[in-house]
């Protein structure tokens, strides 16, 4: 690892660090981690946190309750935020921030660059970013989910140069190992490929955690293609912590790509999500990412899903090839009506007025993966 190049980094820390026990948030774990946001920050380095604890922090306040109910869940995380975030406040003597987002923020790209602003503008400023999910109003289709996937969106928002994330475990094992107990550490993951994946499994069940190895690994594959190095570690030991001081790996270091993807292009392959689809003949040859007006209605086969004016949508052919991600200068609905018409003339018409029906801006091309 090259700490010396360090500019910036995103820490998460993981619910089980902030309340082992659930009886509310206990600095016990959070010590050595913000002793070493400290360190960082003396050398000069910029530091964003990204904390959960939330729900495993407010969870005492409700006795009685069963926590799989989600509107629970929610009043969990909007009582326990309070808590979280002045037990790490009161770690610091520089101000902090509290920032809460959803999936909805982070996939509109007006409201992700404010993010990005907001962002620089608070380490500009000295101010420890502290970022979480906003539980309390998230739904199935607002939510990032689980913050592994959130703190790499957030370290590629923040242009960072390494993303670690603080867990209950050493890092990543080549099968779980609570489970066998012959599995091995990794210390070194040059590739992100479904071998990794399969040696993820999930979080412990009846745990705080959410997403246990897997989104971690996703987490991983979204920061490294950003140029991120990232590096899962156990967040329960100072050792870590003073491991990477010194500019050793303590835990799994996922290599970042030599040549990382272009922010914007980033943005639309790993953050923005599509709302729908455009489905083309399997024979579809034109390369998209070179000119989207190739993409004309009279291509199309079908139109999926629900889709506005400027909404992400993903381009594939008919046999599942998907071609690029972008953002739609048509709606489904009217999509759907010219895609449709017997009249050619008619849709290339109302095409060469209206103009292409994918836009170049932000394109990602998925056809290289
Ligand atoms: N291959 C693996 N290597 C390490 N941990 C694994 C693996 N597969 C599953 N896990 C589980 O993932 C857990 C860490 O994820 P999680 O519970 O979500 O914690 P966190 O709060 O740190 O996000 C580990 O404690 C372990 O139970
Ligand atoms: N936003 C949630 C955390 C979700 C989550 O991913 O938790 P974890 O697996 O412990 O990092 C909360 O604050 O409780």
């Amino acid at each position: 690892m090259n700490r010396a190049n360090w500019k910036r980094i995103v820490i998460k820390v993981g619910s089980a660090l902030i309340a082992p026990n659930q009886q509310g948030c206990s600095s016990h774990y959070l010590l050595s981690i913000a002793q070493f946001i400290v360190k960082c920050r003396a050398e000069g380095i910029q530091v964003v946190l990204v904390s959960s604890g939330s729900v495993a922090a407010g969870s005492h306040m409700f006795p009685n309750q069963e926590n799989t109910d989600i509107a629970v869940k929610k009043a969990m995380a909007a009582a326990g935020q309070t808590e979280m975030i002045s037990t790490w406040d009161k770690l610091f003597d520089f101000p902090s921030a509290q920032i809460l987002l959803t999936h909805a923020d982070l996939r509109d790209r007006e409201r992700y660059v404010s993010i990005r602003e907001t962002l620089f503008s608070l380490l500009d400023n000295q101010i420890l970013p502290i970022v979480n999910e906003n539980d309390t109003v998230t739904t199935d289709k607002l939510k990032v989910g689980d913050n592994d996937n959130l703190s790499a969106m957030v370290a590629a928002a923040a242009d960072a140069d390494a993303l670690i994330i603080c867990s209950d475990i050493d890092g990543l094992y080549d099968k779980n190992p609570h489970e066998n107990d012959d599995a091995k550490l990794l210390s070194w993951v040059e590739n992100i490929d479904e071998s990794i994946y399969a040696m993820a499994g999930g979080a412990v069940k009846g745990g705080v955690g959410t997403g246990g190895m897997r989104t971690k690994i996703e987490a991983a594959e979204k920061a490294v293609s950003h140029g991120i190095d990232t590096f899962i570690i156990n967040g329960f030991t100072e050792l870590s912590f003073n491991m990477l001081l010194d500019g050793k790996n303590p835990g799994t270091h996922f290599q970042a790509y030599e040549v990382p993807m272009k922010e914007n292009v980033h943005w639309m392959r790993h953050t923005s999500n599509a709302q729908g689809e455009v489905i083309v003949e399997s024979n579809f040859a034109a390369s998209l990412e070179d000119n989207t007006e190739e993409l004309t209605s009279s291509e199309i086969i079908d139109v999926k899903g629900e889709f506005s004016v400027g909404d992400t949508i993903l381009v594939r052919k008919d046999d599942g090839t998907k071609l690029v991600k972008a953002k739609s200068n048509y709606s489904s609905c009217l999509l759907n009506f010219i895609a449709k018409q017997d009249n050619e003339e008619f849709a290339s018409e109302f095409e060469e007025k209206t103009g292409p029906i994918i836009s170049n801006q932000h394109l990602a091309n998925l056809e290289k993966e």
